[in-house]
């Protein structure tokens, strides 16, 4: 018997999976280059194998906008088979499945990726048909009693298109609506059966297949990427006895210990409900009020507050189960286990004004950021690891590992690498996949257990029951991304949307007629939960230790470096100026004052208020004192991915030196940057030596915050027509407001002048971020321009004066 997420409870037993999907074409075809405006571009062999036109041609069609085409052939192109795109995922997996002779699966049945490929539907150059199947002969006009008359009510073909139609929204999720998600394997290092059964660590190499959403928790649907909000790291494992779906966030901790007040804490951060405002924020009197009443929320208010809430890309935050789980060996033993994923990117964010302003330039910039790295085979990777410890090692922690809001710092228990993820082929369809997509706590499979944290015990419940409301009725798991790759065997029966069709007239066990689902687990074979002794009486209330509201939040605080602190003290204090109730206010920053005198002083500071008393605390014991823990800083991940798809602006204008602006192109692409020529107009510019360029995005479509670092070429001409252009001037400032590196050659330091860029760091050292380069010696100047934009940003800029 197995559940709905597919456990069999029988190793192995009725498993189809034996290969992991990989992407069918994650490099764009190189035919969509014949839309390339930009003929005129070098052709040079890369040693990786795609060539520099090929790249170029990428870069130039834009990624965000070959999606369809690359895997649906346009009006006069012929599609590229996609066993015939050889990407660095494919050539490891080698997945392709069988094909039919003509190289064209029938309607309906998997092509390229086993197993989760088994319903993909391609339409391609098939007839058009009802959903009866019934082959349409137009499509176009509605059945008329003559050509001016009614419409006739037997139009079948018309009113199905509209029915359909007017029923193609389902509500979005309650919280964590808006999100991105991606396919992928998870790889497993080694074998871990010393500490769990769980059969996806039974083997080191063993792969399973992934589906992953990525998502912002308050905002609707149809908001912002980059607002400031934890975001959501849901990873659904397709294992071989059953799915697992481990559903995080990229924080570790969470506002509140208890699920009872998870509908308090959602409604007070939610637009406020008489205006419907703000969305997609926090920084409003509700959110605050709640927060400066729930004490226990402070440790998540420091990491919110921080630039992890501010997350450059998905590709650029880590992961976290949060609670404490456990896992259990074939023979019944149990450990305590905490799940962490880091990305092999690194971790990197935006700076606050930055992520305001791309809300306005591109409210897609998460997603399109994930959906152009996985289309250019720059597949995002995360590495798994976990902290084991033990129930008596836990009982000798100064906090309680039950409670969702303290993390186990890693000096206290180290982490280990267990394995990696890599997301490597966009979904096909966002609302087949992304949105029906049904993430569960309670989703878990032999080898991984619960423990009693009352966070988790309440999410155990919440999942599945929102999920009957919003993808309609008890038979979601049936949805295909949503579907074990087991097989599933129960005695559940009909519902709406019900699809498989159940065999026999046995569905109730025990039963003496045969057929139906023979019962088939046992102890040690099937799910057990792990036999925790549990004699209490039944109370209301939470243990001693989680009345700790501070200490861990302190230990935050003193983890981060300056910069960072000084980002935590801004995001304090824009979120409470927003706030209209000046008690709440005061009531934060008595908050505050428990966590460091020097932050809450700050923060005041910027609210033009004194530094209240400190609240209360809600416990006698005396505080546990941590030293300070350096993995907790954001930049302690600098990334092992140097430049790839950092996003560089070549500014240029009439007059700019071809040949240099084409060389610096070609030499950002082959390091994996992705260059673009930022123009005032599209069009051409003329170079100063004679050729033309094409601007692929104006200042305006693509203005400075998209780009993590800027170029001027060589051109005495261009460098006083940018200087003269605002928007250049614009693009220039913030670009060194946000601290991203900049390179001019030769004139261009023209534009840098006009625009009053320092050259040197408040400290009065020369910026390492600012490169000045002549006209010879451009190779070497971009070779330092790299390293800085491997480092990601300059953030020396930000700390005169530093506000702790
Ligand atoms: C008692 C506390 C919580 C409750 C009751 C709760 C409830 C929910 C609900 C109802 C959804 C929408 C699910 C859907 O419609 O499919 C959701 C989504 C989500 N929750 Fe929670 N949640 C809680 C705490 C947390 C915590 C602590 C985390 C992180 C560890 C978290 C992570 C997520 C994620 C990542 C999603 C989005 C899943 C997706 O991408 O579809 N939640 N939560």
């Amino acid at each position: 018997m197995a559940t709905n997420q597919g456990n069999t409870g029988v190793d192995g037993a009725g498993s189809i999976l034996s290969t992991v999907a990989g992407p069918s074409n994650a490099k764009p075809p190189s035919s969509l280059g014949n839309n390339n405006p930009q003929g005129d571009v070098l052709l040079e062999k890369q040693a990786g194998g795609m060539d520099l036109a090929d790249q170029i041609d990428y870069n130039v069609n834009k990624p965000g906008e070959y999606g369809d085409a690359a895997r649906d052939p346009q009006p006069g192109q012929t599609a590229k088979p996609a066993s015939d795109i050889v990407t660095a995922s494919t050539a490891v997996e080698n997945i392709a499945s069988p094909k039919t002779g003509s190289g064209q699966p029938p309607i309906g049945v998997n092509n390229t990726n086993a197993p989760l490929d088994r319903v993909r539907a391609d339409s391609s150059d098939r007839v058009m048909t009802t959903n009866q199947g019934v082959p349409i002969a137009d499509n176009q006009n509605s059945l008329k009693a003559g050509l001016r008359g009614p419409t006739l009510m037997e139009d079948f073909i018309l009113r199905e298109k509209i029915t359909h139609f007017d029923h193609e929204r389902i509500p979005e999720r309650i919280v964590h609506a808006r999100g991105s998600a991606a396919h992928g394997y998870f790889e497993s290092y080694q074998d871990l059966s010393a500490l769990t059964r769980a059969n996806i660590f039974s083997a080191p190499g063993k792969k399973t297949p992934v589906f992953v959403r990525f998502s912002t928790v308050a905002g609707e649907r149809g908001s912002t990427d980059t607002a400031r909000d934890v975001r959501g790291f849901a990873v659904k494992f397709y294992t071989d006895e059953g799915n697992w779906d481990l559903v995080g966030n990229n924080i570790p901790v969470f506002f509140i210990q208890d699920a009872m007040k998870f509908p308090d804490l959602v409604h007070a951060v939610k637009p406020e409900p008489h205006n419907a405002i703000p969305q997609a924020a926090s920084a409003h009197d509700t959110f605050w009020d709640f927060a400066s009443l729930m004490p226990e929320s402070m440790h998540m208010l420091m990491w919110t507050m921080s630039d992890r809430a501010i997350p450059r890309s998905y590709r650029t935050m880590q992961g976290f189960g949060v609670h404490t789980f456990r896992l259990v060996n074939a023979v019944g033993d149990s450990v305590f286990v905490k799940f962490h994923w880091s990305p092999l990117a690194g971790t990197h964010s935006l700076v606050w004004d930055e992520a305001v302003k791309i809300s306005g330039a591109d409210p897609d910039f998460h997603r399109r950021d994930l959906w152009e790295a996985i289309e250019a085979g720059e597949f995002p990777e995360y590495e798994l690891a976990i902290q084991v410890f033990t129930e008596e090692q836990a009982d000798s922690f100064p906090f309680d590992v039950l409670d969702a809001t303290k993390i186990v710092p890693e000096e206290l228990v180290p982490l280990q690498p267990i394995g990696k993820m890599v997301l490597n082929r966009n979904p096909d369809n966002f609302f087949a996949e992304t949105e029906q997509v049904a993430f569960c706590t309670a989703h878990i499979v032999p080898g991984i257990d619960f423990t009693n944290d009352p966070l988790l015990q309440g999410r155990i419940h919440s999942y599945v029951d929102t999920q009957i409301s919003r993808l309609g009725g008890p038979n979601f798991h049936e949805i295909p991304i949503n579907a074990p790759v087991t097989q599933v065997h129960n005695n559940q029966r009909d519902g709406m949307h019900r699809q498989t069709i159940n065999r026999g007239r046995v569905s109730y066990e025990p039963n003496s007629l045969g057929g139906g689902c023979p019962f088939q687990g046992g102890k040690m074979t099937g799910f057990t939960s792990f036999p925790q002794p549990m004699v209490e009486d039944k109370v209301r209330g939470k243990p001693a230790l989680f009345a700790d509201h501070y200490s861990q939040a302190r230990l935050f605080w003193q983890s981060q470096t300056p910069v960072e602190k000084n980002h935590i003290i801004g995001g304090f204090r824009f979120e409470l100026t927003r706030v209209q109730v000046p008690a709440i206010r005061e009531r934060m920053l008595s908050m505050l004052v428990n966590v460091d005198e020097a932050l809450a002083a700050a923060v005041a500071d910027g609210l033009g208020m004194d530094v209240p008393p400190p609240q209360p605390l809600a416990t006698t014991r005396p505080l546990p004192s941590y030293p300070p823990s350096p993995s907790l800083s954001l930049f302690a991940r600098p990334g092992q991915t140097g430049i790839h798809t950092r996003r560089v602006a070549v500014l240029v204008a009439n007059g700019t030196d071809v040949d240099s602006a084409r060389a610096i192109y070609a030499s950002l692409l082959a390091d994996g940057a992705v260059p673009r020529i930022v123009g005032s107009k599209l069009g051409k510019v003329a170079g100063c030596h004679g050729g033309t360029l094409d601007v692929e995005i104006t200042l305006e479509a693509g203005p400075s915050v998209i780009y993590d670092a800027m170029i001027v070429p060589a051109g005495e001409q261009a460098a006083q027509a940018l200087s003269m252009d605002a928007n250049a001037l614009e693009f220039v400032r913030l670009q060194y407001r946000h601290c991203k590196p900049i390179m001019v050659v030769d004139a261009g330091a023209q534009l840098l002048a006009k625009a009053d860029i320092p050259a040197n760091l408040p400290d009065g050292t020369p910026d390492p971020g600012i490169i000045g380069a002549e006209p010879n010696d451009v190779p070497a100047a971009l070779d330092a321009f790299k390293e800085v934009l491997a480092a990601h940003r300059v953030y020396l800029r930000e700390t005169d004066p530093p506000m702790v």
